[in-house]
């Protein structure tokens, strides 16, 4: 199948503004916020207006922000009673758990629902297939991972969107079935074809001319934080992000003001974090939202009743693709989540194995529905 662009340019002209909407939060997503049940007594941290990328790091709260990018983990402190932490955070959980039950548990209701439907699967990467770990080259997935979304592939049109080069993404999962979309979106090529002219592959780069800006800052950064014991700075084609979760917390507001420093000279980049990560992205109008957009498009699946899109993350950047779904009513998200966390999924899953388990029982379930047609 062709995927035939059918968008207005996404690139913003020079003077447009920062657009922060994507990351703080926007009007449309209070309904879900409105569904909180006062008896709950369920406290998330709402989520941070997110800085101006000129602000000073340490009076912006870019550092709180980085410091809350990944789910704390357990310490073991002489006045705290560690059991009863771990109690309280279970309870937490339980409770978050009636407003974004388990895809698992809910297994039912979503195949009803999905009955007679094309479902349609997009899968982020990092923290979803694969676990997240210090060294992001590391990053592999498991060969039943691997089987698990091949078996999916074979049922269901899946693409995975990561934030990492599409490359590098499609060299972890390692399977020609799927479209990728890599670069948080900005990189999108539908799966390798055999055609009578030879090999055939329809790419959609809406950064395109952004790639000798993004190489100009990707080596500034490697120069500036080369000193910086533990920092990783990797070059994702359309974006790049600079790692600190090897870097003493001590040194975190160096490192983002460092790579501050650097972007206050392009106004055509903006600033965005995820796990443990700062990462530097065009100014333009495209996300992870806007590829699933794009997919379903290309693929003939937008604005079908009988089409239900999934969309399984664990990441800021996916909110983008949840709220997507969400807004236009056209399919749901999943956060890979084993701490409660504001979302615009409507089922959690709480790591990357329950994703697998998700993923095999979807299978399972299309095979059986189709042996009774
Ligand atoms: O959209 P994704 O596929 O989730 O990619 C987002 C970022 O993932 C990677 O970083 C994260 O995972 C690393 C490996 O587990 C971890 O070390 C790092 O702390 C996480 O932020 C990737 O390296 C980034 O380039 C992606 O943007």
């Amino acid at each position: 199948m062709d995927l035939k662009p059918n968008l207005n340019s996404p690139v913003l002209a020079d003077q447009v503004p920062v657009k922060m909407s994507s990351l703080g939060r926007s009007a449309t997503s209070a309904p879900y916020w409105a569904s909180f049940s006062s008896d709950l007594h369920l406290i998330i941290p709402k989520r941070r207006t997110f800085p101006n990328k000129l602000d000073d790091v340490r009076t912006s709260g870019w550092l709180d922000a980085m410091k809350a990018s990944s789910p704390p983990r357990k310490k073991i402190n002489k006045d705290i009673n560690f059991d009863t932490a771990s109690e309280e955070a279970d309870a937490l959980y339980l409770s978050w758990l009636k407003i974004y039950p388990s895809a698992i548990s809910s297994f039912e209701k979503i195949t009803n629902y999905a009955k007679g439907k094309t479902v349609a699967l997009f899968l982020d990467y990092d923290g979803t297939l694969s676990p997240i770990v210090d060294n992001p080259e590391h990053a592999f997935m498991s060969s039943a991972m691997r089987t698990a979304v091949k078996n999916a592939a074979g049922y269901f049109p899946t693409a995975i969107i990561s934030g990492r080069s599409r490359d590098k993404v499609h060299g972890f999962v390692g399977l020609n079935e799927l479209y990728y979309a890599g670069s948080h979106g900005m990189d999108i090529i539908g799966p390798v074809k055999d055609s009578k002219r030879g090999k055939e592959v329809n790419l959609f780069q809406p950064a395109s001319e952004f790639l000798p800006m993004i190489d100009e800052v990707f080596r500034s950064l490697i120069k500036n934080t080369k000193d910086i014991l533990g920092s990783k700075v990797e070059n994702n084609k359309f974006c790049v992000s600079v790692h600190y979760r090897l870097v003493d917390e001590k040194s975190w507001d160096l490192i983002a003001q460092r790579v501050l420093d650097i972007i206050k000279n392009y106004p055509r980049l903006r600033l965005t974090y995820g796990r443990k990560v700062l990462e530097i992205r065009p100014v333009i109008d495209w996300n992870k939202g806007r590829a699933v957009e794009f997919l379903l498009e290309s693929l003939g699946l937008n604005d079908r009743d009988d089409v239900l899109p999934i969309y399984v993350g664990d990441d800021r950047t996916d909110e983008d693709a949840f709220k997507v779904l969400r807004v236009g009513g056209k399919g749901f998200g999943i956060l890979v989540s084993s701490v409660p966390k504001e979302t615009n999924a409507y089922y959690s899953l709480r790591e990357p194995l329950e994703v697998m388990d998700f993923l095999i029982s979807l299978v399972r379930w299309k095979k059986a529905e189709m042996a009774t047609h």
